[in-house]
C-alpha cells in the first residue's frame, strides 16, 4: 500500500515542537514528498533557534519511520526561514538571487581572518576539497572520483561525497547498488570502494526523486551528510558539487568547512564563462581556489591516437592565466575514459598504468601539495 502525504502529516502532529505547539500547525513544514516507500521533508526555522529543533526532526523522522510501508525518511533541518516570516506551507526561498553572503555567515564560524578557519571542521577530516563545474555535463563527477583516486595513489586516505543532489552520479560511475549501514549511534558508514569512503544522496534516494529537492534542503542535507556520516579519519574527503553557480551552491561553498576548491571546465568559450563565475563564488567566500581543470580538452581517437582540437582545446589555461589561478591540467576526451566511467570502473581504477590515470595522479598531486601549504596535517 502506498504512503500517502497525510499519513505522515497525521504521525506528524503528534510530535512537538519546541514550544509544544504541534509540528504541522508550527508552520515550519515543506510539502512531503513521497517517491515509493521513502519520504522526505524539511523543516525550516530561524537560525538562532536550530540547536532546539534537531531533536524536534529526530523525533519526526523516527515519528514517519514507523509508518508501515515506509523504508526510509529523510528529514533536513534548515535555518533559511527569515527572522519573523511566517512559513505557512513550503520554506521560504531566497530563489530570488544570492543571498547576502556577509550577513548569513554561520554565527558560531565568525570570521576569523584566515578564510579556513572560518567553519568548524569535520572531526577526523584534514581537508575538504569542492569538485565544481560552472554547468552540467562537463565531467565533473568523473574528474572528482579520478582525482580522489589520484590521491588515494599519493598514500592519502580519502572519502569522496556526492553532493550533487539533484543528480547523483557516483552511483554509476563506482557501480555501488547497495545502501549504507548505520552505526549504533545512528551514522552512516560510507560505502567502501576502490580504498575509497564513498557516500552519496543516491544511496538513499532514488535518481529520478533528486530534482524535488529545494535549495535550503540541499544545504541541510548535505550539512547532515558531511557530519551525520561515520568518515572516519580521512587525509581529503572530495566534495561532488552540484553544477552551476546559483544560490544552492553559494550556501553550500559557505556552510561547508572547505579547504578549496577545483574547478573543471570544458575548452568551449560557454563553459568557460560559467567557470568564471564558479571562480567569482568561491572567492565571495573566500574559498580558495586551487585550480581549474579543462577536462574534453582535446579529442583523442582510440584507434589511432590521433588528437583533434574539436573545441579549440586550451581556453581554460589561458583563462586560469588570465585570472590568477593555478591551470591543473588537461584531460582529453577520450572512449575509455567514458566507458570506463560510465561502466563503474573509473580509468584511474582500470587502466591505472594507462596515459589517463597518470593525468589524473599529476593533477592530484598538484593538489595535494597545495593542500599540504594550507593544512599541515595532508601528508
Ligand atoms: N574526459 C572524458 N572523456 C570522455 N567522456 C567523458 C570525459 N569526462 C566525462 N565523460 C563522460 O561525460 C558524461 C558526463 O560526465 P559526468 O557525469 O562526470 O559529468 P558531470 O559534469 O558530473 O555531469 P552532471 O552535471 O550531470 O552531474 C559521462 O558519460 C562521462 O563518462
Amino acid at each position: 500500500m502506498n504512503v500517502t502525504p497525510q499519513q505522515v502529516l497525521d504521525r506528524l502532529a503528534g510530535v512537538l515542537s519546541p514550544s509544544g505547539v504541534a509540528l504541522t500547525a508550527a508552520g515550519v513544514l515543506s510539502e512531503i514528498a513521497i517517491n515509493g516507500d521513502k519520504v522526505f521533508f524539511s523543516i525550516s526555522v530561524e537560525a538562532e533557534e536550530i540547536k532546539a529543533w534537531e531533536e524536534v526532526r529526530v523525533n519526526a523522522q523516527a515519528a514517519v519511520r514507523a509508518i508501515p510501508g515506509v523504508s526510509a525518511v529523510m528529514v533536513a533541518l534548515t535555518a533559511e526561514r527569515m527572522p519573523g516570516s511566517v512559513a505557512a506551507g513550503l520554506p521560504p526561498r531566497s530563489e530570488q538571487g544570492i543571498p547576502n553572503v556577509s550577513t548569513r555567515r554561520s554565527p558560531q564560524h565568525p570570521a576569523s581572518g584566515s578564510p579556513m578557519a572560518r567553519q568548524a571542521d569535520i572531526p577526523g577530516v584534514a581537508a575538504v576539497v569542492a569538485v565544481a563545474s560552472g554547468k552540467g555535463g562537463v565531467g565533473k563527477s568523473t574528474t572528482a572520483l579520478n582525482l580522489a583516486l589520484g590521491l588515494r595513489d599519493s598514500g592519502l586516505r580519502v572519502g569522496l561525497l556526492d553532493a550533487d543532489i539533484y543528480g547523483p552520479s557516483i552511483p554509476r560511475l563506482t557501480g555501488i547498488r547497495e545502501k549504507p549501514q548505520l552505526t549504533d549511534d545512528k551514522k552512516i558508514v560510507p560505502i567502501e570502494r576502490f580504498g575509497l569512503a564513498i557516500m552519496s544522496v543516491g544511496f538513499l534516494i532514488e535518481e529520478e526523486s533528486a530534482v524535488i529537492w529545494r535549495g535550503p534542503m540541499v544545504t541541510s542535507a548535505i550539512r547532515q551528510m558531511l557530519r551525520d556520516v561515520a568518515w572516519g579519519r580521512l587525509d581529503v574527503l572530495i566534495v561532488d558539487m552540484p553544477p552551476g553557480t546559483g544560490d544552492a551552491q553559494l550556501t553550500l561553498a559557505q556552510n561547508v568547512p572547505l579547504k578549496g576548491a577545483v574547478i573543471v571546465s570544458t575548452p568551449q568559450d560557454l563553459s568557460l564563462i560559467d567557470a568564471r563565475r564558479g571562480l567569482a563564488m568561491f572567492r565571495k567566500v573566500s574559498v580558495p581556489v586551487l585550480g581549474i581543470i579543462e577536462n574534453m580538452s582535446f579529442f583523442q581517437c582510440p584507434h589511432c591516437g590521433a588528437r583533434s582540437d574539436i573545441f579549440g582545446h586550451g581556453g581554460a589555461r589561458h583563462e586560469a592565466e588570465r585570472l590568477g589561478v593555478p591551470f591543473l591540467g588537461e584531460v582529453p576526451l577520450h572512449m575509455s575514459i567514458r566507458e570506463t566511467s560510465d561502466s563503474g570502473h573509473p580509468v584511474v581504477e582500470s587502466e591505472p598504468d594507462g596515459p589517463h590515470a597518470a593525468i589524473y595522479r599529476v593533477m592530484a598531486a598538484s593538489i595535494r601539495d597545495r593542500l599540504q601549504d594550507a593544512t599541515p596535517e595532508v601528508r
